[in-house]
């Protein structure tokens, strides 16, 4: 800062100070910004842990590039460098201003595209999650410790816990670390979903309106927010941020099973369809199967002999009954007479949707793409698209909320969740070699390999060192080595 503004005072910590800033070296005569504000943040209470010296320079490239090209005059052996991605947060991690958990925390942030994923991000920047999983860390290797001196100790008089009552208290906590664990990979799989993306595949017959449900989808209530692929000839996808929650809209292959709400229990006609239709058709199904939401659309179509009928496709009303998230919905109703629509519905739900084990108590959501495309956005709801909307979003609200005390789960990263698990396992292998001793029972105690009970501690104590990165040495270094990269 001398070398900077040569004859003035330092400026006092944490307060913006204005300055001109000169060339070192040249007396004062080259200016390099008339009038900088500088503020000064001495370490250890900083970003980093370490001092930070921030100068804020008018805005012209020009003058940006003379300030930065003179700092290595700024100091004798003229040494200085550009920090490397993600330095700043590390050094922030190395200085114990950080744990790991809030780096993730901090990178998601960073990443996220959607409400509801930076949301979820924010969550895991409090540093809670850190601490929780340090205090099970460190309860865990205390009983390993209290294991291992039993070990060493079994014979002596003096030591004044009995291995009986040592192994259940362990075990209590152990139990009680196992049951938090769950909630915290069930939130860590919840939240996934939030930052992956929910799965929605749209099935039915051919020409229901599929695509036109997509195209209105995204065009009244959604962004697009990565560019549509094709992930096929017969699936094309789009990555949609609906009200904030990112999901994956697959718009699939029409179904050829298709049939009318007359005709449930007709044998389906031998259609002939070519191979690539059939691959397509069998691409949908995987991709059914994978899904999260599954939207199984209908459509109200004019008989040829005269009067409507309502098409659909019993494969895919199957599918969605076997999802546990599934719109049933029936498009074009703008084909029929107002009067006529009540009872034809009422003919699909009895007829079929009753028939469907899983759909008898569902209600067809009835909706009009064309509509919808045709009426100004001024209306309230054209064509049910938005209706469409609401109940994806309380699907996807049901999929993904926590209640409110355990919020901060949000959280936990796929890799957190990951070495959670291989925590839970270790544990729950010291509670297969644990699992018949009670506090009384001195003799089963003398029967348990404390050896192998205290190596289970140390690696799920191990596993939740890595999520923090408080761990053993070289654990430290491959992590940061995996979260720094990114
Ligand atoms: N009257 C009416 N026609 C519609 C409506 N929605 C779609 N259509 C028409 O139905 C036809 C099929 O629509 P698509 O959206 O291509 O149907 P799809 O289910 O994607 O068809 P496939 O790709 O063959 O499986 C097109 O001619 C659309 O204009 C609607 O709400 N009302």
């Amino acid at each position: 800062m001398a070398a900077l503004c040569p004859n003035k005072k330092a400026p006092k910590p944490r307060y913006a100070a204005v300055r001109t800033l000169f060339l070192p070296g040249t007396q004062e005569s080259e200016i390099l910004d008339s009038a900088a504000l500088v503020l000064f943040f001495p370490g250890p209470q900083t970003v980093t842990g370490e001092d930070v010296l921030e100068l804020h320079v008018h805005g012209g490239s020009a003058t940006v590039k003379a300030v930065l090209s003179a700092l290595p005059r700024c100091i004798a052996d003229g040494h200085i460098r550009y920090a490397e991605p993600g330095e700043f947060t590390k050094r922030a991690f190395m200085n114990d201003r950080l744990d790991l958990a809030q780096v993730e925390a901090l990178s998601e942030t960073l990443a996220a595209e959607t409400e509801q994923q930076r949301r979820a991000a924010v969550r895991g920047s409090s540093g809670s999650l850190g601490r929780t999983y340090e205090d099970w860390r460190r309860s865990l290797l205390q009983a390993r410790a209290e294991m291992e001196a039993l070990i060493d100790f079994q014979e002596d008089q003096h030591f004044d816990e009995s291995p009986a009552s040592l192994i259940s208290n362990v075990s209590r906590q152990v139990s009680d670390i196992l049951r938090s664990i769950e909630l915290h990979e069930m939130a860590g799989q919840r939240t996934e979903l939030l930052r992956n993306g929910i799965q929605v595949a749209l099935l039915g017959p051919p020409n229901a309106g599929k695509s036109s449900l997509m195209n209105q989808v995204v065009g009244r209530e959604a962004s697009i927010v990565s560019g549509e692929s094709g992930t096929t000839r017969d699936i094309i996808e789009a990555n949609l941020d609906i009200r904030g929650y990112l999901c994956t809209f697959a718009d699939t292959a029409g179904f050829r099973t298709a049939t009318t709400s007359g005709a449930v229990d007709a044998t389906y006609p031998e259609i002939s369809i070519g191979a690539v239709e059939e691959e397509g058709i069998r691409r949908a199904r995987t991709r059914a199967a994978q899904s999260d939401v599954i939207i199984a659309l209908a459509s109200v179509e004019e008989r040829t002999a005269g009067g409507y009928e309502i098409v659909y496709d019993l494969e895919t009303l199957k599918l969605a009954a076997a999802c546990p998230q599934r719109l049933v919905l029936v498009n074009k109703t703008d084909a029929i007479p107002k009067g006529d629509l009540g009872p034809l519905v009422r003919e699909f739900r009895e007829r079929v949707l009753k028939r469907v084990s899983g759909l008898d108590d569902i209600a067809p959501t009835l909706i009009s793409c064309k509509e919808a495309r045709n009426q100004s956005s001024d209306q309230q709801d054209p064509g049910g698209v938005r209706l469409v909307a609401d109940q994806l979003v309380l699907a996807f609200q049901n999929m993904t909320s926590l209640p409110t005390s355990l919020q901060d789960l949000h959280g936990v990263t796929e890799r957190q969740r990951q070495l959670l698990a291989q925590c839970r396992d270790s544990l729950e292998e010291y509670v297969q070699v644990t699992e018949n001793v009670d506090e009384e029972d001195q003799e089963a105690a003398r029967d348990i390999d404390l050896t192998m009970a205290a190596e289970h501690l140390r690696y799920a104590a191990s596993c939740l060192g890595r999520i923090t990165g408080r761990g053993e040495a070289g654990d430290v270094e491959e992590i940061l080595g995996v979260i720094f990269e990114k």
